[in-house]
């Protein structure tokens, strides 16, 4: 479990990135960069967030073959970041290379990265898995199929909505995480998020941690819309 909100910071550069920063709480955070800032802002921006104490979701969604992705992985480690993915659909073999190569990259005595699987984006409804990417069953059965995938090839957890977090932490070892952005204070638009929640049914239905993008970047004040969304996690 993680207790603190996972911020996206989904901004277009570093100066953006650092201005934001300056109207969070001052404290240790739980950022996501995401590929919009690391595009442009690289690794050094990562070194230099991880520098001011804060931990790291590095969230470039890898999906290739398994090499390539099993070198990726490695230089991702190399970076100290704390999270990172990749997508399931790759299959099990190339997450078993995100893991292993995220653990070569890891510099004797630290601790991996914790790789996560991306199951089924919460930007997807059921129609559209079932129309467009022709995965049958229910979303439900598809995030269960690609969390034991996940499970099986040595990664420390999912991505998923809150809504298949119970199901994906019950089937799977303790510990294993059901990691869940599509998070939305209640009455807040939606926007292409498609399975949402809000921060304490996140908790109630079983989710690890949670990722909160615009509902704290776009906020008149970020800083007290990061507190009131900590303390519904934190309380639920
Ligand atoms: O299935 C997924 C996987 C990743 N994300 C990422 O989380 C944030 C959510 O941002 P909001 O502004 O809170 O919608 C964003 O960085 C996505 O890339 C996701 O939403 N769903």
């Amino acid at each position: 479990m993680i207790n603190q909100p996972i911020i996206a910071v989904d901004v277009e550069n570093a100066e953006k990135a650092a201005a934001l920063l300056e109207k969070l709480p001052k404290e240790p955070l739980f950022l996501k960069v995401g590929m919009e800032l690391f595009y442009q802002a690289g690794p050094s921006f990562v070194r230099e967030l991880k520098k001011q104490g804060h931990r790291i979701f590095l969230d470039l969604k890898l999906h290739d073959i398994p090499h390539t992705v099993e070198k990726a992985a490695l230089q991702i480690a190399a970076l100290e970041v704390d999270l990172f993915t990749v997508h399931a659909a790759g299959g099990q073999a190339m997450i078993e290379a995100a893991v292993r190569g995220a653990e070569k990259g890891t510099r004797e005595g630290a601790a991996p990265p914790v790789c996560l699987t991306v199951t089924q984006l919460t930007s997807t409804t059921e129609q559209m898995m079932q129309k467009e990417l022709l995965i049958g069953g229910s979303l439900a059965e598809a995030v269960r199929h690609f969390s034991g995938l996940a499970a099986r090839a040595g990664a420390g957890g999912v991505i998923c909505s809150a809504w298949e977090a119970a199901a994906v932490r019950e089937e799977q070892a303790s510990g294993f995480m059901a990691v869940t952005p599509g998070i939305r204070l209640k009455g807040e638009d939606a926007g292409d998020q498609k399975r949402v929640a809000d921060p304490a049914l996140a908790k109630e239905m079983g989710s690890s941690a949670i990722v909160v993008g615009r509902s704290i970047t776009g906020a008149a004040d970020p800083s007290a819309a990061y507190h009131t969304i900590e303390k519904a996690w934190r309380n639920a």
